[in-house]
């Protein structure tokens, strides 16, 4: 179940209040509380004892008529955006000083979905750990506060080594923001190191160092850094970089798995089981055991009930697999056709085989109850390649289907 998301919306505009509840309704997890003026807010906040995931206010109300709003906002420390009809300068400036985090003019219905991709972001932030690696607590302590602002979970290293033995034992940092001048291991060795290592291939890394090396920003970025900043930075400047190489970093693992999972059943896909499974296969060739598993008259089945349902048998069977073969390589190989691979010892692939050939005997799939069978060809011996491997279970498979179907040929 997703966690609702409480979001205040101050505003003395219906018609602002309308689209901003219209915009945020459309989003499941966001519920959003509306508020004409100060007082409702005021009141609001007391109620609930500030428990709101964010605001969005506007500067000039009716019982409030110069942001005193915000200060309230801040003082439950609630993220807080500002959404107003005025631009001015110094007063955006002070207002991020204050630790707004952002400042946005309704100059153009573009302001309303930008306030919504604010608010959306902080929501994806709150699961994204962070690590801050300095020396300096008090920088340290800074860099934390302008995080924590936009939700991001936080974690400190007082020096490069500490860094790199924290990022070992979590695999779930995103991100290293990492200072250069730190003892035992310094930032730009730290980069290098990380990026020599293809576990850390994802991690979105950002340098830091005070003026003084104009180099240095170049050596971050050449050894694999996303990006640079020097000190001392501005604020909105060091936000604008953090979120652009994160959303860099997200774009890519989409388009990744778009290139890899398979979109009907949402394993793998074919090219994901020739990349993966070509290293796996080169890092222990002889231990390697693999099958092709193919879902028998599978045509008629298309025939008899149509293609969505056929679809829906194929989801419902690539459910099963993973199930059946955990911490396997599995993927759709085209098709009704599936393919398991794994670094495990032939009998124990046969053993889980059964299990699922089983599994599939048992079940009856969808409203019209429909039953599946299916053949399996396996190889578990020492081969040259990938593609001996694959094209010895291919040919068993198709013993398996010329025997009579709903069994299991495998060639030790
Ligand atoms: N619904 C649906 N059908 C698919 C998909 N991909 C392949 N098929 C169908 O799967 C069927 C495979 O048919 P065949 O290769 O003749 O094999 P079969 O009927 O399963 O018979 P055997 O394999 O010999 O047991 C074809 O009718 C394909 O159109 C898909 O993504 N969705």
């Amino acid at each position: 179940m997703t966690v609702q998301r409480k979001i205040l919306v101050i505003e003395d505009s219906p018609v602002v209040l309308k689209v901003l509840h219209h915009l945020l309704s459309q989003i499941s997890f966001f519920t959003p509380v509306l508020c004409a003026c100060y007082k409702e807010a005021e009141d609001k906040l007391k109620q609930s004892g500030g428990d709101y995931f964010a605001a969005i206010v506007d500067l000039n109300l009716p019982d409030a008529e110069n942001g005193e709003i915000v200060d309230l906002i801040l003082s439950y420390k609630i993220p807080c955006v500002v959404l107003t009809g005025t631009f001015d300068d110094n007063l955006r400036l002070s207002l991020l000083n204050k630790g707004v985090l952002d400042y946005i003019t309704k100059d153009s219905r573009y302001s309303f979905n930008h306030v919504i991709k604010v608010i959306e972001r902080l929501n994806r932030n709150q699961g994204i750990k962070v690590l801050v690696a300095e020396d300096s607590s008090t920088s340290r302590l800074f860099i934390k506060i302008l995080l924590e602002q936009y939700r991001f979970n936080v974690i400190e290293a007082e020096n490069g080594q500490v860094a790199l033995a924290k990022l070992e034992e979590d695999p779930d940092i995103r991100m290293l923001i990492t200072d250069h001048n730190m003892p035992l291991v310094n930032g730009y060795d730290l980069v290098r190191m990380l990026r020599y290592n293809s576990r850390f291939q994802d991690l979105v890394i950002i340098g830091l160092s005070a003026e003084g090396d104009n180099a240095l920003s170049a050596k971050f970025i050449k050894a694999g850094a996303n990006d640079f900043l020097k000190k001392p930075f501005y604020h909105e400047e060091f936000h604008c970089r953090v979120i652009h190489s994160l959303e860099a970093q997200e774009m890519l693992e989409t388009i990744r798995d778009l290139a890899n999972v398979d979109p009907l059943t949402k394993l793998k896909n074919r090219r994901y089981l020739f990349e993966e499974g070509e290293r796996l296969f080169r890092e222990s060739p002889e231990a390697i055991s693999l099958a092709m598993l193919d879902i028998d008259h599978f045509k008629s089945i298309n025939d008899t009930y149509g293609y969505i349902v056929g679809d829906n048998l194929l989801e419902a069977v690539g459910r099963e697999i993973l199930e059946t073969f955990p911490g396997m390589l599995v993927c759709r190989f085209g098709g009704e056709e599936f393919c398991v691979m794994a670094k495990v010892d032939g009998q124990d692939l046969l053993d889980s085989l059964n299990v699922f050939l089983t599994r599939l005997r048992l079940k009856e799939f969808t409203e019209a109850k429909i039953s599946l069978t299916c053949s399996v060809g396996m190889c578990c011996q020492a081969v040259d390649s990938l593609e001996e491997l694959i094209r010895i279970a291919d040919h068993n498979l198709y013993e398996a289907k010329r025997l009579g179907r709903d069994r299991i040929v495998s060639t030790a």
